[in-house]
C-alpha cells in the first residue's frame, strides 16, 4: 500500500516503474516486520486523517498559540488513546505522528523511566500509576544554568533534616537554577530532580528526588518554587512548542521517602547506605534515552532525504544543446554523491538503531540479574553512536536543504523546521564532544588492557586480532574488489584500532594520563569516531547476513550498505592513508567504485525513499509530496501565508505612502 494522500495524477509514476525490487518487501525490512508496517501505518493515517493534528500552519502560529496548539494535540492524542484503548507500541508512534515536540515527550521519556530505573518497587507502585493515568506530569530536571555536560557539578542541594524526616531542596546560587528541562516551564506538576545529597553534615554527590512543583488544584507554584520558561528558541515552530523551562527552590521541604532510593538510601536516622550497584546506573535514563534519540536520527534523516530524492526527481534545468527537455536534478553526478550516501545513512542508522535496541534491553535483562559485566560497552554504544547518528543527521537535513535549492529554504519544504526542531539533539542528552569523549576513554581502556592479555568482547572484540590488524595491507586490487565485505571491514577495523593505539602511545607520552588526554583529545574524537562507524558498517553487514525476502531487496540493501562504507572511506580518506591501511590507489579505486553503486541506486532511488512509507502529513512538506505534484501545491501554499491575507499590507498607511508621496527635499536630487 502507498502512503498516498496527496492528488490524483502521479508525476512520479515513471520513477516508480524503474525500480528493480519490491517496495512492499522493502517496507518490511526498513520497519523490521510486517507487524510494524501495518502499525506504522494505522498510526501515520489515524494522526494524518484526524483535523485536530493539522500542522500546515504551524510556522506561523505565536509562541503562545503554539504551546496551545500543543497542549491541545496531547489532549487529543491521549483521548484517543484511551478510546481506542491503543498499545504502548501504537501510542508511541501516534506520539510520533503527531510529529510536535511536547511535555509528553519527557513525561513518558525520562520522568517515568526515571522512576521506574531509579526507584524501589514501593515507590514505583506510589508513583508510576499515577503518572500513567496521567493525574501527574513529570519532567527531568537536572540540567543548571551553570551546569550540564558536567553532571557531577550541579550545585543544587538536598539536604536531610531528622528532626522532620525530610529533605530540604534549595537552589543556593543563580547558576544553580534548574535550567532547560522540556515539559517543566508551563505543563510539569512534578519534577525528578537531580541534587546534591547532604545528609550529617557530609556531601554524598548528585541523586534524584521526586518534587511537586505545581498545584494540582489550580496549577500555581507551589511555595518556595519559582517556574517559568526560558523563551524562544532557534527557528519557527519548531522545538518551540516545547515549554523548557527554570525552577528555584527556596528551601522547599520533601519527605524522605521522595529521594529515589534504589541505588542509595538514607534512613530515618539521616545515614546515608549505599547498595551494591554500580553508582552509573544514576545514569540509566540518559542511556535509555540516547538508544531512542539513535533509532530518531534514522527517522529524521529519512524524512529529509524522502523530501530531497522525490523532489529532485521533478525538478528539472538546464537541457540539452539541441533544445530538448531539461535534465531531472536527481541526474547529476554531484547531486548523486551529495544525496545517495544520505540515503545510504538513513538505512544505516535504522538497522544500527534496531541493533542498539537489542543491546539495550539485554543489559537491562542482565542488569536483573546483577550482572553489570556489560554497562560500560552498553554507555560507549549508546554515547557513540547517539553522538555520530545525531551529528551526521544534522547536518544531512541542511545538506537536503541545499539539494533542493532556492525552494529548499521556504518553511513549505518541511526542511527548515525539520532542522531546527534536530539539531538540539547534538546538545541534548549529551553534547556530542563530550560524549565521544567518553568512547575515547573506554577505548584507551580497552587498549591499555590488551597488554595484559585481556581479550575484549563487544564491539570491541576486534582489537583482540591486533598482531594482523596493526600490519595487514588491503589486497583490493580493482574497483569491483571494493564490493567484497571482508575487504571493507578489514580496513575499517584496521583504521579504527590503529588510530586508537596511536593516541594511547601518545598520551603515554604525557607528563600524566590526564595530561595526556587532554592534550590529545581532538585526536581522540576522531578515533572515537572510526570506531563507531566500525559498529555501524558491521551492523549493517550483519544485517544482510540475515533473512531478507522479497524481489531483488537485498540487492538493494547490498547497495546501500557498499555506498555506506565506501563513501565514509572516501570522506575520511585521511585517516586510512595516514594509517597506512589502504593506498591512494586502493583509494581512487574505492571512489570509482562508488560512483558505479550511485549509478546502480538512480533509477531505484524514488523507490528506496517511498519504502519509509511515509505520509504526505508526516513529512509535511510540499516538495516531498508522494505524488510529485509540486509546482501547484508551492503556488498554493505562497497565497495561505498571513502576508497575504490583505493585498495592501498593514503598514501601508504609517510607512509605504508617506514614504512615496514624499515632496523631495533635497534640491540636488
Ligand atoms: C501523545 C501521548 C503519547 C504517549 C505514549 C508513550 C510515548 C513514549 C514516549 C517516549 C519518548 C522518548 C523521546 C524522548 C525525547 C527526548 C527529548 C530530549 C530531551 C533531552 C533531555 C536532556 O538533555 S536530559 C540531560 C542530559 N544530560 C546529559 O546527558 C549530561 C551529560 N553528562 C554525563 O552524562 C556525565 O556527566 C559524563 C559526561 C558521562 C561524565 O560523568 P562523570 O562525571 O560521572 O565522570 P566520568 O567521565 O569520570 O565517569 C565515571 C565512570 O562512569 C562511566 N559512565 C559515565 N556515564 C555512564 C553511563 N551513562 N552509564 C554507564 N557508565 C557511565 C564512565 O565510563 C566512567 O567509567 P570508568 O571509571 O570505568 O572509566
Ligand atoms: C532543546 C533542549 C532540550 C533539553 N532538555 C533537557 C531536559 O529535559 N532536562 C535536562 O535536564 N536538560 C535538558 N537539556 C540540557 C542539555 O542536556 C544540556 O544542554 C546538554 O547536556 C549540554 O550541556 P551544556 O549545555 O552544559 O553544554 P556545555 O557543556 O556548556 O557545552 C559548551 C561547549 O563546551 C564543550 N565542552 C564541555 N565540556 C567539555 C569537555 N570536557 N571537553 C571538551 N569540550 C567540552 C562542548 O563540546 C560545547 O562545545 C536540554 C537542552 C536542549 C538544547
Amino acid at each position: 500500500m502507498a502512503a498516498v494522500d496527496g492528488g490524483e495524477v502521479d508525476h512520479l509514476a515513471g520513477e516508480r516503474a524503474t525500480a528493480h525490487f519490491d517496495v512492499d518487501a522493502m517496507k518490511v525490512a526498513w520497519a523490521g516486520s510486517r507487524h510494524a508496517v501495518e502499525v506504522n501505518d494505522r498510526m501515520a493515517r489515524l494522526v494524518a486523517s484526524d483535523p485536530v493534528f493539522r500542522k500546515d500552519t504551524r510556522t506561523m502560529l505565536s509562541r503562545k498559540e503554539l504551546f496551545k496548539d500543543t497542549l491541545k494535540k496531547a489532549a487529543h492524542a491521549w483521548k484517543r488513546i484511551v478510546e481506542l484503548r491503543l498499545t504502548e507500541e501504537e501510542a508511541n508512534l501516534l506520539r510520533l505522528y503527531v510529529d510536535q515536540p511536547g511535555y509528553v515527550d519527557l513525561h513518558w521519556g525520562m520522568f517515568v523511566p526515571a522512576i521506574k530505573g531509579q526507584g524501589t518497587e514501593e515507590q514505583q507502585k506510589k508513583w508510576v500509576p499515577m503518572a500513567y493515568k496521567f493525574q501527574i506530569i513529570g519532567c527531568y530536571a537536572q540540567t543548571e544554568l551553570g551546569h550540564g555536560s558536567n553532571v557531577q557539578g550541579l550545585e543544587t542541594t538536598a539536604t536531610f533534616d531528622p528532626n522532620t524526616d525530610e529533605f530540604v531542596v534549595h537552589s543556593p546560587t543563580l547558576t544553580s537554577s534548574k535550567w532547560w528541562p522540556g515539559g517543566l516551564g508551563k505543563a510539569s506538576t512534578h519534577a525528578v530532580v537531580y541534587a546534591r545529597l547532604i545528609t550529617q553534615g557530609k556531601d554524598y554527590g548528585i541523586h534524584g528526588f521526586i518534587v511537586q512543583l505545581r498545584s494540582l488544584d489550580d496549577h500555581s507554584p507551589l511555595p518556595g518554587i519559582t517556574l517559568g520558561d526560558i523563551g524562544g528558541k532557534f527557528g519557527s515552530g519548531a522545538y518551540n512548542s516545547m515549554d523548557n523551562g527554570v525552577l528555584r527552590f527556596d528551601h522547599v521541604r520533601i519527605p524522605r521517602d521522595q529521594m529515589l532510593m534504589r541505588l542509595s538510601q538514607v534512613t530515618r536516622e539521616g545515614k546515608y547506605v549505599h547498595s551494591d550497584v554500580p553508582k552509573q546506573l544514576l545514569y540509566g535514563t540518559m542511556v535509555y534515552v540516547r538508544q531512542t534519540i539513535v533509532a530518531d536520527a534514522s527517522k529524521a534523516l529519512s524524512r529529509a532525504v524522502c523530501i530531497a530524492v522525490r523532489y529532485s526527481a521533478i525538478r528539472k534545468q538546464f537541457g540539452s544543446q539541441a533544445g530538448g527537455p531539461e535534465t531531472q536534478v536527481l541526474n547529476y553526478k554531484t547531486q548523486q554523491s551529495r544525496l545517495f550516501p544520505l540515503l545510504a545513512s538513513a538505512y544505516a542508522y535504522r538497522f544500527v538503531g534496531e541493533w542498539l535496541k537489542w543491546l539495550y534491553t539485554d543489559v537491562m535483562q542482565k542488569l536483573e540479574a546483577k550482572d553489570y559485566s556489560t554497562l560500560p560497552e552498553a554507555h560507549a554504544c549508546t554515547a557513540g553512536l547517539k553522538s555520530v547518528t545525531t551529528s551526521a543527521t544534522a547536518d544531512a537535513i541542511e545538506e537536503c536543504r541545499k539539494l533542493c535549492g532556492g525552494h529548499g529554504y521556504l518553511n513549505s519544504s518541511g526542511l527548515p523546521e525539520l532542522f531546527a526542531v534536530y539539531v538540539p539533539a547534538c546538545t541534548y542528552e549529551g553534547d556530542n564532544v563530550v560524549l565521544l569523549l567518553q568512547v575515547a576513554r573506554f577505548l584507551m581502556k580497552t587498549v591499555s588492557q590488551l597488554a595484559s592479555g585481556k581479550q575484549p568482547v563487544g564491539t570491541t572484540a576486534y582489537m583482540g586480532n591486533i598482531q594482523y590488524l596493526m600490519q595487514c595491507k588491503s589486497a583490493v586490487n580493482t574497483a569491483g574488489d571494493w564490493l567484497n565485505p571482508a575487504a571493507i571491514k578489514e580496513v575499517f577495523e584496521a583504521r579504527a584500532l590503529r588510530m586508537a593505539v596511536n593516541c594511547a602511545q601518545n598520551i603515554s607520552k604525557a607528563p600524566s594520563q590526564e595530561e595526556g588526554f587532554s592534550e590529545l583529545s581532538p585526536d581522540l574524537l576522531e578515533s572515537a569516531v572510526a570506531h563507531v562507524q566500525l559498529i555501524i558498517v558491521t551492523k549493517f553487514f550483519e544485517k544482510l547476513q540475515q533473512d531478507i525476502i522479497g524481489h531483488g531487496v537485498k540487492e538493494q540493501l547490498q547497495n546501500l550498505c557498499n555506498i555506506y562504507a565506501l563513501f565514509l572511506l572516501h570522506k575520511h580518506l585521511g585517516d586510512f592513508l595516514s594509517t597506512g591501511c589502504i593506498t591512494p590507489k586502493q583509494g581512487a579505486l574505492a571512489n570509482e567504485q562508488l560512483g558505479r553503486l550511485y549509478a546502480q541506486v538512480r533509477p531505484n532511488a524514488v523507490a528506496l525513499v517511498d519504502a519509509f512509507d511515509y505520509t504526505d502529513h508526516y513529512l509535511s512538506s510540499v516538495l516531498g509530496r508522494y505524488d510529485g505534484d509540486v509546482y501547484p501545491a508551492l503556488y498554493a501554499e505562497a497565497w495561505k501565508d498571513p502576508l497575504n491575507e490583505t493585498v495592501i499590507p498593514d503598514g501601508y498607511q504609517e510607512h509605504l505612502r508617506p514614504l512615496l508621496k514624499q515632496q523631495l527635499k533635497f534640491s540636488r536630487l
